[in-house]
């Protein structure tokens, strides 16, 4: 259980910042930082976030991160249990299965056509783009924690830990991508990967920037963050 989310939660936000780091990623940025003051005006999101949920944009955002940098992109080994007959063909009892997640996560016809853009908006319902290519109410949002009975058992608290993270991430900085273009992310799910044959994405090494909104507060929110985790 705890070494589950050891490569998998770090390999969401690694890359979820990539995402934010990009020309496209400023808009995303902006508009998750104004939906988290809207939210909290008073500015105490950054000790809200760990109680509730009530930011859609961000909620959002984190399962466009789950679809889009789908990090087990082939799922644990299942093995049936009975004959399945399958478009005219039987797969026998004890064959062993791979889930695909990375292909249902690109999937155009649940998806829509623009698959291969990272748009937190396609799981906000009055922005899906009208185009009914989103099926928002046909089930699982994503494919990120895989699917079923078997599914992945920390999700829930995977969700609460990158809501967290980013909410975090976004009020503290403005983040901005590398001064050299050479450093800047791979932005596909696959080639991002530096390790194609392992479980779990292993990024590949990329650089950005991160500039504080306000170091004052920050400083403050940190200390408190610590006092709120000291041991006695
Ligand atoms: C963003 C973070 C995470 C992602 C993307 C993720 C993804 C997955 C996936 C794809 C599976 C396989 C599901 C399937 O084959 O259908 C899985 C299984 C599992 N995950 Fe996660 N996981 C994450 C975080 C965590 C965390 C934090 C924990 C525990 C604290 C955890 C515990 C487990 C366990 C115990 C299983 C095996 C479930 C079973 O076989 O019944 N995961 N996870």
């Amino acid at each position: 259980m705890v070494s589950a989310g050891l490569d998998t939660v770090p390999g969401n936000l690694v890359m979820g910042l990539a995402s934010l780091s990009t020309p496209e990623g400023q808009r995303i940025q902006q508009k998750a930082y104004e939906a988290i003051q809207s939210t909290y005006p008073s500015g105490d999101a950054w000790h809200r976030c760990l109680d509730e949920e009530r930011i859609p944009y961000i909620t959002a955002f984190v399962k466009e991160v789950l679809r889009y940098w789908t990090v087990i992109p082939i799922c644990l080994p299942r093995v049936s249990v009975k004959d399945i007959e399958w478009q005219g063909a039987v797969i026998p009892k004890g064959t062993t299965f791979y889930m695909n997640a990375y292909a249902a996560d690109y999937d155009r016809s649940y998806f829509g056509d623009d698959v291969y853009t990272f748009r937190p908006e396609r799981y906000l319902k009055v922005e899906d783009g009208g185009d009914g290519a989103f099926k928002e109410e046909a089930g699982t949002p994503h494919y990120g924690y895989g699917a079923g009975s078997r599914m992945c058992a920390g999700s829930h608290l995977a969700n609460r830990e990158l809501f967290v993270a980013f909410v975090r991430l976004i009020v503290a900085f403005e983040m901005v991508g590398p001064e050299n273009a050479a450093d800047k992310p791979v932005m596909d799910c696959l080639d991002a990967n530096a390790i194609p044959t392992s479980l779990t994405m292993e990024p590949k090494s990329f650089k950005m920037g991160f500039k504080v909104r306000d170091q004052e507060k920050l400083e403050k929110w940190i200390a408190e963050s610590e006092e709120n985790t000291k041991h006695p």
